[in-house]
């Protein structure tokens, strides 16, 4: 009788970890002593003790390959969440992530850490220290958002202690940081096309940003603390810097950083929310004839205008969570890290 040999727990392989959050748990994972596999589809980089599989995650086989003899599967790949393919969000993170569970099942994982989004549970009004138990938004904002609820719900149901099995889901809440490909880039290119002028709402909205590194923390405490004696089994965990910030004093700090005004000028939120609306519906209309993509869309100005801060609490009890980067370290750090972003390069 052929006996399988069992994993080390030091082999892990992360999907989607060619990209900003995967490639910064990857770089950590190494340092921490791992040996890391990097299932992604597309190579962006090259790292002594990473082998890479060049794959879509919906390819069963080509995943399977990357995942033998390895006891930890991080899944953080997914669609760009500004994307309005709904077909694409359907494919990748709902059927997707069916296919990484039953890949799981086949090579013989024993844990799955599954970045989620602390989005799940956000529809445009206002959240304020949300805890996990807050239901999953019923009116999701974006195909973004819908697909995230399904494929976390996909992950903690298939954690099964019988099956040797083990799954738990990681809340992340504004991620930035270097190479961030999205909140500084776009904010920058806002400002530099002149739109950042203006303060959606009357500015005091406090809103969670949480930098790159603390957030790799929380998916590694995760994996280390998941056991079947645990009680990280089957939860799902919101990771922020724990320090709510004013969204537009955020903001305002980045552009000051890299050189560019803060915004001034203020602007009803409703008002905001009802153009952006009527935009994004015209852009629906438009679609077989001319494509275009308001830089305000609904959901942007809803995260904008809206509180939405939540408790860590859970992680910090169950997992020993605590932010290592303080917000203002974070802050310094990301807009050193863009000196081709800064005004006039
Ligand atoms: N960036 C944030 O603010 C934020 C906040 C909360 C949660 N998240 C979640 O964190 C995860 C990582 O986000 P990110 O900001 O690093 O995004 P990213 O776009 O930088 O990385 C995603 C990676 O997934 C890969 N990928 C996409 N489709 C794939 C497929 N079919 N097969 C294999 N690989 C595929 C991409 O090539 C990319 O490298 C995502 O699940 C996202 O939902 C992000
Ligand atoms: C045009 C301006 C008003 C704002 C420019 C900055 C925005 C591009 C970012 C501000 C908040 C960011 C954010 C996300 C994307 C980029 C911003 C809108 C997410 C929607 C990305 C996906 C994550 O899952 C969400 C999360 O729950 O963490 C992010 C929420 C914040």
């Amino acid at each position: 009788m052929a006996t399988r040999i069992r994993p080390s727990s030091k082999r892990c392989t992360v999907i989607g970890g060619s990209g900003f959050l995967g490639r910064h748990l990857v770089e950590r994972l190494v340092d921490r002593g791992y040996t890391v596999n990097v299932f992604d589809i597309r190579q962006a980089y090259e790292l002594p003790g990473v082998t890479f599989y060049q794959g879509d995650l919906c390819d069963k086989l080509a995943l399977v390959m990357a995942l033998k003899e390895v006891s930890i599967v991080f899944h953080c790949a997914s669609p760009a969440p500004g994307s309005d393919d709904g077909a694409l969000f359907q494919r990748v993170n709902i059927d997707g992530t069916r296919t990484v569970i039953q890949a799981c099942h086949e090579a013989g994982v024993q844990k799955l850490i599954l970045t989620s989004s602390a989005s799940v549970v956000f529809e445009g009004t206002d959240i304020k220290n949300g805890k996990e138990d807050l239901p999953y938004a019923k009116k999701p904002i974006d195909y973004y958002t819908e697909t995230k609820i399904k494929q976390e719900k996909l992950v903690l149901e298939a954690c099964s202690k019988e099956k040797g099995f083990l799954t738990v889901a990681i809340r992340p809440h504004g991620i930035f940081g270097p190479r961030d490909p999205q909140l500084v880039p776009i904010l920058v290119d806002t400002a530099r096309r002149g739109k950042m002028k203006f303060i959606i709402g009357d500015g005091s909205n406090l809103v969670d940003f949480t930098y790159v590194e603390n957030v790799v923390h929380g998916h590694i405490l995760a994996a280390e603390h998941l056991k079947a004696d645990s009680p990280l089994c089957g939860q799902a965990y919101h990771i922020t810097n724990d320090e709510p910030v004013r969204f537009w004093d955020f903001m305002s700090q980045i552009l000051v950083g890299l050189g560019y005004s803060a915004p001034r000028y203020h602007l009803p939120y409703a008002l905001v929310y009802g153009i952006a609306l009527l935009l994004w519906f015209i852009s629906l209309i438009l679609r077989p004839l001319i494509q275009f993509k308001p830089t305000f869309s609904p959901m942007r100005v809803a995260l904008a205008g809206t509180h939405h801060y939540y408790s860590c609490a859970r992680a910090k009890q169950d997992m020993g969570y605590r932010p290592l980067v303080p917000l203002q370290e974070a802050v310094v750090r990301t807009v050193e890290s863009y000196p081709h972003l800064r005004n006039g390069e």
